[in-house]
């Protein structure tokens, strides 16, 4: 075990192998030797591919392009929202490819399921051989497997094809309450199957059917249920709490064979969950085969699935109780926005400070003023210690001066003040309200950015449909108190991680915009600045002078390009 954690932790961010795929390298050096040779051909590019974020292609050492694969293993739902068919859209949203065997076709709405035809067993051997044998799989997901022959041919398959990660979501029972795998399937699960898994992820009846239906109603139960599941095998162990009764929040429990991990999200009110626990199993795969850590993968996992039924959760499809959500409600909106926002807008970002412009005897007004004069290409009003009807007057004429000189005014936090003034979006932080909450209030066409000091960060304000995120603080500043300083370095790492434009922020000036423009990132479109222009004694003068600066080191890039 030792070996196989200092395996992990140092060379291998994957989940490495099943258990019962290879048993004698289990004790052995022999396992990373063996992961390791596979792993090698990327290895080069798999920093590149983490630092480019989630989705970016994994380029071999002769050019070709690796897209993480997942090969889901389930059955098909006629109406589309579980299954095989939730499986390629959560794949899809995660820019992960997913190839299919399906074991079963279900005859599947929202009201329930009314049949299953199950796939026969050879068959299913055949799909499995023709995709494991050609396509280079990373991580396979299992969801319904309807007999014992289906779990068997699984088993064999893997040890010939082997993979870097097993996710097995033991479905059993549907959201509907109709049995997709009997009672007599939990022996092979218990036996063969769940020891062969990284990570098991049962809701609430599923665990307590492999567990002799022992009864699970609380948090507790669900620690319980987590550690004697993780006694039968599994790497990890996710139980999911979805229809834990009398719950606020949506909880699962995470158990690594060490630690526990309550992870809480904010529970929807929507009828729309019918396939949540297919799509969080397939959001795990396609993290994985990407190169995420597990705890990672399941975070960034559940924060999609909340975030798409809080898009969802008043879509109509169907008649029964439990309808369909919408994975690709990111593409959806991106692709159906009218794109009012134009990235180089980002280029010298002027954010106001009340307490200074008060030192030297400024309005609001007049401070914006000079700042567009100067070259400002977009404003955003940061008032702290305003009262909330001069912060409505304020933006008013703020916005004004804006759109007459055609540059976008942000509010800095407050949406209602954005709302109630019409202005053109909000900058808003870790700590305030979630992006994709945000974008549902201001609708698809307002500006949204959001501050990330990290990659994870960058990615979930990407899926929250943000337009932009600031990043820093680049250098130390005493405009905000206890912010960490992420530095050049930092600053670089979330721009390569970013899928949005970055405006960089953070104690930075005319003497050292120079510097951060240099690090030559495409996607850091501009710097963002507060003291600098407001706590000086002329706003217009200092502008300008920041803008010649930026526009030099602009250009001083454009020429290094060449
Ligand atoms: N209303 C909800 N709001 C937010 N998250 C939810 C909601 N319902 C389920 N989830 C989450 O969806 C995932 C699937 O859980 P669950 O519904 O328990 O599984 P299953 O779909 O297999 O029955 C879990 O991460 C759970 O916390
Ligand atoms: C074919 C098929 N596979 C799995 C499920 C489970 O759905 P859920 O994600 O709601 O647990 C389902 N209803 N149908
Ligand atoms: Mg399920």
């Amino acid at each position: 075990m030792a070996n196989e954690a200092h395996f992990l932790s140092t060379s291998l961010p994957f989940l490495s192998f099943n258990k019962a795929v290879l048993p004698e390298f289990r004790q052995s050096k022999g396992l990373s030797f063996l992961v390791n040779s596979r792993i090698s051909r990327s290895k080069q590019t798999r920093a590149s591919m983490e630092m480019r974020g989630s989705g970016g292609p994994m380029t071999s050492d002769h050019s070709a392009v690796k897209i993480p694969h997942v090969l889901t293993v389930a059955g098909s739902d006629s109406g589309a929202g579980a299954g095989i068919q939730a499986d390629l859209k959560a794949c899809a949203a995660r820019g992960v490819y997913c190839s299919t065997v399906i074991t079963a076709v279900t005859a599947q709405n929202t009201v329930g399921v009314q049949g299953v035809n199950i796939v026969p067993e050879d068959f299913v051997a055949e799909q499995m051989k023709s995709v494991l044998s050609d396509m280079d799989v990373d991580v396979v997901k299992t969801g319904m497997l309807p007999s014992i022959g289906i779990v068997k041919i699984l088993h064999q398959q893997l040890q010939v094809y082997p993979v870097r990660a097993l996710v097995v979501d033991p479905v059993m029972v549907s959201t509907s309450g109709d049995v997709l795998a009997g009672p007599s399937i939990l022996a092979v699960f218990r036996e063969e199957l769940l020891p062969m898994a990284d990570i098991v992820t049962p809701n609430l009846k599923e665990a307590s059917a492999l567990l002799d239906g022992v009864k699970i109603n609380t948090v507790s139960d669900m620690h319980s249920a987590a550690k004697l599941l993780h006694d039968m095998g599994p790497r990890n162990v996710l139980v999911k709490g979805g229809h834990l009764p009398d719950s606020l929040d949506a909880v699962d429990v995470f158990f690594d064979g060490e630690h526990l991990y309550e992870l809480r999200s904010s529970r929807i009110k929507t009828r729309n969950t019918h396939g949540t626990g297919c799509t969080l199993a397939s959001c795990i795969a396609a993290e994985l085969a990407k190169g995420s850590s597990m705890l990672k993968a399941v975070k960034a996992s559940k924060f999609f699935v909340e975030t798409a039924l809080d898009y969802s959760k008043d879509i109509s499809i169907g008649k029964g109780p439990q309808g369909p959500f919408d994975h690709l409600m990111n593409l959806k909106h991106n692709s159906g926005r009218q794109v009012r926002f134009n990235p180089s807008d980002l280029f010298l970002y002027a954010v106001t400070d009340s307490r200074m412009n008060r030192k030297w005897g400024h309005s609001i007004s007049d401070a914006v003023k000079d700042a567009v004069q100067g070259g400002a290409t977009i404003v955003q009003l940061r008032e702290k210690d305003i009262e909330t009807g001069d912060f409505l007057e304020a933006a008013k004429s703020c916005l004004q001066i804006c759109r007459a000189n055609g540059i976008p005014l942000l509010i800095n936090d407050r949406i209602d003040v954005a709302l109630a003034s019409d202005a053109d979006g909000v900058h808003i932080g870790q700590s305030d309200m979630p992006a994709h909450v945000a974008r549902s209030l201001l609708g698809p066409e307002k500006i949204i950015g959001v501050s990330c000091k990290t990659p994870e960060q960058a990615e979930q304000a990407w899926l929250g449909g943000a337009d932009y995120i600031g990043s820093g603080g680049v250098y130390p500043t005493n405009t905000k108190e206890n912010n960490r300083t992420i530095g050049l370095d930092g600053l670089k790492t979330v721009c390569l991680a970013s899928k949005l434009p970055v405006v960089a922020i953070g104690g930075i000036n005319i003497s050292n915009a120079h510097a951060v423009m240099e690090i030559g990132v495409p996607n850091l479109k501009g710097v963002a600045v507060v003291s600098a222009l407001f706590d000086r004694e002329c706003v217009l003068t200092e502008t300008r002078k920041l803008h010649a600066v930026l526009t030099e080191a602009t250009a001083a890039a454009a020429a290094a390009a060449k």
